[in-house]
């Protein structure tokens, strides 16, 4: 790879010479090059960008800045999807070569350039087989059609998530790959507008597929090349009829992308690809696992202010993603498969310059102060309770065991759910911990217990009853499906006596004090140096739901999908007062897919 450091996403505006000879005015400033900042003189704004093309810059520049590193990439697995964005006749497609119209060389655009580098550059070593393929829709009035089929006008079938039916050709040379271009744009549906002469009035995707078979893996990844159709004010483009119509559908498509953007920039968990066919196509490719470029194209004429700040501000929404590319799924399985042969193998690890983030669990809560509050009134004192002082800086965290890594895999909203199960659970431990170790004041206290030593005491037979009566409760949550199909209740379930014989778990200390002092059940604070609770919940069955209505059940309730497998609970003592405790949950889940079958 020529140029190491590659960004995960990177955010270039392109800055359209101006048309008009005559005009000197200009509504946008660069006023640092190193890191480019711009400034909208209108609105004494300034916007921070990955690369500014100034009106001067030529293509190959661009080309060399923005995809050229994007190539090596995608031969190495990783997909990529470059796009163009901005208000209409401010230079996309003549940015991307995505025009019919014959363009000298110093003109040819990003996707001519791509075909080039992808074929004069040597592909993977002599043992790789090499198959390149080119597939070139349009997205027009919410319809996609096959740019490459010369006679079949008619659109393309979309089901689901996919679309069905469109080409992909398998291409040797160049020469080919550019013909196929040549077609694609000849066949793409333009108007003339106020605005641009030639107007695209489709979001054109050219896509390069690479699927390198090594010996021993095998790599498919894709680079979307994508021209997206301009943002368009009915008012200036003076559209009417099926041009305004056009204009209608362009703009929707854009507002869908830009809601994507925002969504993927703030994490949200829910991504509203399917509002548009645009968004629904590019799923895949909108997302955070690839690299993504974006040239924002821009033009400096005062009288487009709006529209400039319009595609600036989609930039920097942009730029607030924080990808994390993987290669693409052939090696990923094959690496899954052969762990061994990856342990000093490049693939797989980015040498780019951001670095990942450290994969953080969204539970670990640290140092935090525990609420003060009464809680179960069954666990022993039912007067007025006042809370030691040393309580109050009991730490209680909370950590993933490594089975939880399987988490990555899962969907938000599955994901969002094993948040509220774990948060809910924190809590309901807490609750248990704290009634377990309080104290209760000395007037509370009848006199024979003020007599009694007034060492805290905790109570193992406490904790065993109310993590126990806790976990039962998780049970009967996790197995209501099972258990309502078997109409059995919990009790008769057979995995019930399993989960009775785990939660007689075993204390190191209660076995220690059983044996030695034979004292049962109970210790004192100051005797605890380290305490593993351990209790694990078996694998339950989950009852296939016969109809449709049951599956969306199923869907609704992820504890189907990822039960969890174990607890632990464990305290730790490090001082001799309560003060310096760790009171610590693990928990990990499996994904119902590779549980065994009972
Ligand atoms: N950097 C540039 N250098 C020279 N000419 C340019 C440049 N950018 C754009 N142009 C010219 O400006 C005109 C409009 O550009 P283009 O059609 O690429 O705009 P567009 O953003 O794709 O518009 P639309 O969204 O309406 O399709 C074309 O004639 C094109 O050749």
């Amino acid at each position: 790879m020529e140029d190491k450091s590659v960004d995960f996403v990177n955010v270039s505006l392109r800055i359209r010479p101006t048309l008009n000879q005559d005009r000197t005015s200009s509504c946008l400033q660069v006023i640092s090059k190193q890191p480019p900042i711009l400034l909208v003189l209108d609105r004494s704004q300034t916007y921070h960008l990955d690369k500014i093309f100034t009106e001067e810059v030529d293509q190959q520049t661009v080309y060399n800045e923005t995809v050229k590193p994007l190539v090596e990439c995608v031969k190495k697995g990783y997909n990529s999807t470059v796009f163009a964005y901005g208000q209409t006749g401010t230079g996309k497609t003549y940015t991307m070569g995505t025009s019919s119209h014959l363009e000298s060389d110093e003109d040819l655009g990003l996707v001519p350039r791509t075909l080039d580098q992808f074929f004069e550059s040597h592909l993977g070593d002599d043992n790789s087989e090499i198959d390149i393929l080119i597939s070139f829709i349009e997205i027009y009035n919410e319809k996609v059609f096959d740019l490459l089929q010369e006679s079949n006008k008619s659109p393309l079938i979309v089901k689901g998530f996919k679309v069905h039916g469109f080409k992909q050709v398998n291409v040797f040379n160049c020469h080919e790959a550019k013909h196929l271009l040549k077609i694609g744009n000849k066949n793409r549906h333009t108007t003339g507008t106020k605005q641009n002469a030639n107007s695209s009035r489709s979001h054109a995707i050219f896509t390069i597929y690479c699927n390198i078979k090594y010996r021993d893996r095998e790599t498919c990844s894709k680079l979307n090349l994508v021209d997206l159709a301009g943002c368009e004010s009915v008012r200036k483009t003076g559209n009417q009829g099926s041009t305004f119509q056009e204009g209608v559908n362009i703009n929707k498509g854009l507002l869908c992308i830009g809601q994507v953007m925002t969504a993927l920039s703030t994490n949200a968990s829910y991504i509203p690809y399917r509002q548009s066919i645009i968004t629904l196509m590019l799923q895949d490719s909108l997302n955070t696992k690839n690299f993504i470029s974006l040239i924002a194209c821009v033009n400096s004429n005062p009288e487009d202010c709006n529209e400039t700040v319009q595609t600036l501000e989609f930039a920097q929404r942009v730029k607030k993603m924080r990808n994390k590319p993987e290669v693409s799924e052939a090696v990923s399985q094959y690496k899954k498969d052969n762990p061994s042969l990856f342990q000093s193998s490049k693939l797989g690890s980015t040498p780019f310059k951001r670095p990942a983030p450290a994969y953080q669990t969204p539970y670990t809560v640290k140092k935090n102060k525990l609420p003060l509050k009464v809680i179960n009134e069954s666990v022993g004192y039912n007067t007025a309770i006042e809370r030691p002082e040393s309580l109050s800086s009991l730490n209680i965290s909370s950590a993933l065991s490594m089975a939880d890594i399987t988490q990555q895999n899962l969907s938000p909203i599955i994901k969002k759910h094993i948040n509220a199960m774990e948060s809910n659970l924190m809590n309901k431990l807490e609750s248990i911990i704290i009634n377990t170790l309080k104290i209760p004041t000395r007037s509370s206290l009848s006199k024979e217990d003020k007599n009694k030593e007034n060492t805290p005491k905790l109570s193992w037979n406490n904790i065993q009853n109310e993590v126990s009566k806790l976990v039962r409760q998780e049970i009967v949550q996790l197995t209501a499906k099972a258990t309502r199909a078997a109409s059995s209740p919990i009790e008769d379930h057979p995995h019930f006596t399993k989960i009775k014989r785990i939660l007689k778990y075993d204390s190191p200390v209660l076995n220690e004090r059983q044996e030695n002092n034979k004292v049962q059940n109970t210790c004192t604070p100051s005797e605890i140096s380290s305490i593993d609770v351990e209790f694990k919940i078996p694998d339950l069955p989950i009852s296939k739901p016969k109809s449709r209505k049951a599956k969306r059940t199923s869907f609704i309730s992820p504890i189907n999908f990822v039960p969890r497998k174990s607890l632990r609970l464990s305290l730790k003592k490090r001082n001799s007062s309560f003060e310096d405790s760790d009171i610590s949950l693990e928990s990990s889940y499996i994904q119902s897919k590779k549980r065994p079958k009972t």
